[in-house]
């Protein structure tokens, strides 16, 4: 059988995993690369490649060897100077090396939604040394949130509510940051009233949305998520209207096509909500796994249209549903999932994934719950219901 395209996909995770199953569907062949053996994706890919991500060569390496069709980035950290060099011999990055090598780097994202797009953003300032940190903290007030411009979930990143609080942070900050760049960026702390992703499908024939989707972050990473989300007619087309400017701006040499997950806050002002862009995953978002259970089309099945070309529909119905996350909080690589018999018995309004990750970390993201309901307040509880469900059992420690 002649393959609809083949496909590179780069991180292969709980995410990966997702859009590999939709990918090949449609009949793709899936090679999946990460830096460990029996990643999510790879379990159900066609092939498997083990390298870091970060290793220009290898990635170049593996590109020369299976020659993809497309190279599809499933997490952020890659050595994205070598995929400007592959689009530019001709290769095609999925969305566009430029959308990876933006968003990898939150002062290069910030700087293009806030200074050369205009959109509104929380106040921010960068620094490079704890005497630049002072200062820039000086600048913005208290408190603050901190974080090292190259890390995603989360890491490195802390809220300080004093000039007392700085040097733990910055400490924080550098010991966690991904690259050899200590620059962190210090943004206003917004109060919001709760914070939405809007996923944007960018493809051949324009963009569509779907419904934005409510979510809880814990210690800078996702705990929960529901869709749709309740917010005024006003706020949502403020936020439409951001997401396909920023969307848009990300094309550079490659096509654009694919789903992002934009981030705004939301709060309420003199003149109604207030929306207030965050960040963006130029790719499927973790929050966005609840349209596993809302949406017939999931993120991933979006992606892996717009991507090939596919028709992907103008308007995106979802039915109210939440997901919760299963996370470990120790280090194993011998442990197994309990509690599945007592968390599914409920009835088909429920469902679980477990990724298949090899080894468990202090919260690391292991699994999810699924829920429907009638409105998304009780997808929730009975999402984390079910989350609750689901136990790991330690056997031993790390490998
Ligand atoms: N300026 C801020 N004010 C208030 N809360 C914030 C601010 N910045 C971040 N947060 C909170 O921390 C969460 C994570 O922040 P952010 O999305 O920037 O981190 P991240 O490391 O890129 O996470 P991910 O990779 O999972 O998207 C946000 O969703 C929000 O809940
Ligand atoms: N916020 C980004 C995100 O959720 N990314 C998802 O987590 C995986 C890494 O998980 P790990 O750290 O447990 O290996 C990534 O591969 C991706 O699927
Ligand atoms: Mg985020």
């Amino acid at each position: 059988m002649a393959y609809i395209a083949t496909i590179l996909l780069l991180g292969s995770g709980e995410l990966g995993r997702e859009f590999t199953i939709s990918a090949k569907r449609l009949g793709a062949k899936v090679i999946a690369c990460d830096a460990y053996d029996g990643a999510p994706a790879m379990q159900v890919a066609d092939e498997r490649e083990v390298f870091s991500m970060l290793d220009g060569a290898k990635l170049r390496e593996a590109v020369e060897k299976h020659r993809p069709d497309l190279i599809v980035p499933e997490i952020e950290a890659i050595r994205t100077e070598m995929l400007a060099q592959l689009e530019a011999a001709g290769f095609n990055v999925v969305p566009s090396a430029r959308a990876a090598q933006l968003t990898m780097n939150r002062d290069a994202i910030r700087d293009l939604a806030s200074s050369d797009l205009g959109l509104v953003t929380s106040r921010y300032r960068y620094a490079t040394t704890l005497e630049e940190v002072d200062a820039a903290a000086a600048h913005i007030g208290f408190p603050l949130v901190m974080k090292p411009v190259m890390s995603s979930s989360g890491k490195g990143q802390s809220k300080v509510e004093s000039e007392a609080g700085l040097q733990e942070a910055w400490d924080y900050a550098c010991a966690n940051m991904r690259g050899d760049r200590a620059r962190v960026i210090l943004e206003e702390f917004v109060d919001f009233d709760y914070e939405i992703t809007l996923l944007t499908v960018r493809h051949r024939n324009g963009i569509s949305f779907c419904s934005p989707i409510g979510h809880r972050q814990d210690r800078g990473d996702y705990r929960e998520s529901w869709q749709p989300a309740a917010m005024s007619k006003e706020a949502l087309a403020d936020a439409q209207k951001m997401a396909e400017k920023v969307v848009m701006a990300l094309e550079g040499e490659g096509r654009g096509w694919g789903l992002y997950g934009v981030e705004f806050f939301v709060r309420s002002g003199k003149a109604g909500e207030e929306v207030i862009f965050s960040e963006l995953s130029p790719r499927p978002h973790d929050t966005g796994m609840v349209t596993l259970a809302s949406q017939d089309l999931t993120e991933f099945d979006l992606h892996a249209r717009a991507i090939l070309g596919l028709p992907v529909p103008a308007l995106i119905a979802a039915r109210p549903a939440a997901s919760a996350v299963i996370l470990a909080d120790r280090d194993s690589a011998d442990f197994a999932f309990e509690g599945l018999e007592e968390a599914l018995a409920a009835d088909d309004s429920v469902d679980v994934r477990i990724f298949g990750k090899p080894a468990t970390r202090p919260f690391r993201r292991m699994g999810v719950a699924l829920a429907r309901a009638e409105d998304t307040d009780a997808a929730r509880t009975l999402a984390a219901k079910v989350a609750g469900r689901v136990r790991i059992a330690y056997r031993g420690g790390p490998a």
